[in-house]
């Protein structure tokens, strides 16, 4: 029997909720049962979601954290979000689990209960009974997704994470190739090929049960990269979100870059505008990756919520939002200006022009000098080259 009082206790705070958990040296699968402090923004966004899904459902949910680790994402949800029915949390680790039920009792829960299963074998133990499942793994999501399939239920939502960033965004073309089954790129625009890669790979593997996905909110931040799918059910509805699947193909040269849709599409081999060998990246997710109005909603939910990331999120939030139904893929400013040999000017400015020229342009969350338009390479060129 393992007794809590061997252990010397850390205790924090997130929200309205207290978690207590062994003393660890750093933060890594080593740690006695895992907590990191970077994911508190994480963890605020996820009480946002799924109080939106929630009310927008209007009725109870039951919710399934998966790897629940202290167990402060399943503690969280039950304590923090209304019209929460049973809550689930599984753990593989036996200590883990001990202190999930101490991280209950301390925040006096009910209809909470705690799990020691394989993550695969306890999704498809329990078929349909969940609203929301998380998958908070280590590292890749990727062998959770096809029992996640198996087990969702209809009008469900998913959330995943993954922290192998380094594999979706091409750092590493094999584990991605591997794990993903699509070929990465590393490209200035990486971490929004790598959210398409995951997204697209979920909607691959969840269209064999005749499962569909709708994109709700997707962030790449720091470490890591996070989806909030909604889940429907159907085969007809499924061909149809399988359009999304497809290809970017980029120029190094001159950084053009197309995409196109269709798993076995025809994709062009060299560059239009300078005839450049270009690189593909997929397949890949290429329908919309923000829903501005559930976005909004999560963004008013916030007024009702006491998160100590609150400015934080709200700033991701509201990037998000502004980034909904623009185009896949963004400029990076810096690096055409590299490729003009000119010094570039205020991001402002270039925003200003593409607009005064009739193009739609807004800031994405995936990098501080990135430009979401529907304008095409050669017309921001022709603005730098004008300041
Ligand atoms: C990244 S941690 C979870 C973090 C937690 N969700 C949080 O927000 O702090 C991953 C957890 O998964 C557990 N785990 C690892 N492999 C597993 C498996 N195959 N099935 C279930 N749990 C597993 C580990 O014991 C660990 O507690
Ligand atoms: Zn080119």
């Amino acid at each position: 029997m393992i007794i809590l009082d061997d252990y010397k206790i850390i205790t924090i705070e997130e929200g309205l909720t207290k978690i207590e958990f062994p003393e660890y040296e750093k933060v890594s699968s080593d740690a006695p049962v895992f907590y990191n402090p970077q994911m508190e923004m994480n963890r605020d966004i996820s009480i946002l979601a799924l109080q939106t899904f929630q009310k927008e459902q209007n009725r109870e949910i039951n919710i399934c954290d998966l790897f629940g680790g202290s167990g402060i994402r399943g503690v969280r949800y039950k304590n923090e979000i209304n019209g929460v029915g049973d809550v689930y949390i599984n753990d593989i680790s036996e200590l883990a689990n001990e202190f999930e039920e101490h991280n209950i009792k301390i925040n006096h829960l009910k209809d909470i209960s705690v799990h020691q299963h394989d993550a695969s074998m306890f999704l498809r133990s329990n078929r349909g009974i969940f609203d929301v499942i998380d998958i908070d793994p280590f590292g890749t999501p990727s062998p959770f997704l096809d029992s996640a399939g198996y087990c969702a239920r209809r009008e469900s939502l998913l959330c995943v994470t993954a922290t192998d960033t380094s594999a979706l965004c091409g750092t590493y073309k094999e584990p991605c190739i591997r794990k993903y089954n699509s070929k990465p790129y590393k490209s200035e625009y990486c971490h929004e090929t790598g959210i398409r890669i995951l997204a697209g790979f979920c909607a691959l593997t969840l269209s064999k049960y005749a499962k569909c996905i709708e994109v709700l909110l997707s962030h790449s931040t720091e470490h890591y990269m996070r989806l909030y799918l909604y889940v429907k059910k159907g085969s007809k509805k499924s061909d149809e979100s399988l359009k999304n699947i497809g290809y970017i193909s980029h120029c190094k040269e001159c950084l053009y870059r197309e995409t196109n849709k269709g798993l076995a599409t025809p994709i062009p081999e060299t560059c239009p505008e300078c005839g450049e060998k270009l690189i593909h990246a997929g397949p890949l997710w290429l329908g919309d990756i923000q829903n501005s109005e559930f976005i909004s909603k999560m963004i008013k939910e916030s007024e009702n919520k006491k998160l100590n990331t609150k400015n934080q999120l709200l700033k991701l939030l509201t990037s998000c939002l502004n980034e909904a139904e623009s185009p896949a893929t963004f400029y990076d400013v810096h690096s055409i200006c590299k490729a003009l040999k000119i010094s570039a000017p205020k991001l402002d400015l270039i925003f200003d022009e593409l607009e005064n020229k009739g193009f739609k342009a807004v800031k994405t969350h995936f990098s501080p000098i990135g430009i979401k338009t529907d304008a095409g390479i050669n017309d921001i060129k022709e603005i730098l080259l004008n300041f």
